[in-house]
């Protein structure tokens, strides 16, 4: 744990230097040391609640990697406080579940616009505004993913509030809201579900910054695990996402 303090931002605990221009936001904060030893030089410049924050080099480049922690208030945090000290560009490299039924397992996914099923991105736009991640973001994220050697889909994700809402629907009052619902994502092509993406791109879009999302889809049998969730192939996303990140700076 890093102590706040003038000059710190409240959450992040990170001040103006501490980190670069190009940040991976993962949700988990074990993810951050995994995604850093890929950096040269790597060293962890701050750690207060679920935000982790290492800072290194790619390419030359300052990058940091910071967690998010689960869902948008603390995603849209992390991004309003990076990019006051000076991120430009996020890259997410998070997990999800399927949503179509086709999706084979170990399938990445390239998050070009999420569904708005949360209540974070109410407090910056109108719901009519679309969550979207950033071209150059996609397109970078794209050309890393097929060059993977795992199965790729680009798409929608549904980033939405309650992951037991989606795991253990039938339990809920609102079940049948529920339902309807996933299936309406389901009929319009959704790829996947999670939790941060939407917060992430509409939190971009209002500061002028660009966002994408890389993530692991586990195959889900309409929104619940057919079988328990294998540990997602980290390895090969995190390579992934920084071979996305080290083309973005080359540019
Ligand atoms: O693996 P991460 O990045 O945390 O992403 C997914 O996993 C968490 C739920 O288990 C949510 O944060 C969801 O978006
Ligand atoms: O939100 C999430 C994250 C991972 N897997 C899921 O099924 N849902």
């Amino acid at each position: 744990m890093t102590a706040g303090g003038p000059g710190r931002q409240p959450h992040l605990h990170v001040a103006p230097g501490d980190v670069g221009g190009f940040v991976f936001l993962p949700g988990d904060p074990a993810r951050t040391e995994l995604i850093a030893s890929r950096f040269d030089d790597a060293r962890l410049v701050a750690s207060n609640r679920e935000f982790v924050t290492w800072t290194g080099c790619l390419a030359g480049e300052s990058v940091s990697v910071t967690s998010t922690g689960i869902g948008g208030p603390s995603a849209a945090i992390a991004m309003e406080e990076l990019a006051k000290v000076g991120a430009h560009t996020f890259i997410r490299v998070g997990t999800s579940g399927a949503i179509q039924p086709d999706i084979a397992t170990e399938t990445l996914g390239v998050v070009q616009a999420a569904i708005r099923d949360e209540g974070t991105t109410l407090h910056y736009l109108p719901v009519e505004f679309p969550a979207v991640a950033h071209p150059d973001v996609v397109a970078a994220l794209r050309w890393a993913a097929e060059r993977s050697g795992l199965p790729v889909r680009v798409g929608v994700a549904q980033s939405k509030d309650s992951y037991f809402g989606q795991h253990e629907r039938d339990r809920m009052p609102v079940a049948a809201r529920l339902a309807e619902r996933w299936e309406a994502w389901t009929r319009g092509g959704a790829i996947c579900s999670e939790m941060e993406a939407a917060a992430l791109f509409i939190v971009a879009s209002v500061l002028g910054v660009r966002a994408g999302a890389i993530v692991t889809i586990h195959p889900l049998h309409d929104g619940r695990p057919e079988v328990a969730p294998l540990e997602p192939p980290l390895d090969v996303l995190i390579d992934t996402a920084v071979s996305a990140m080290t083309e973005l700076i080359g540019r």
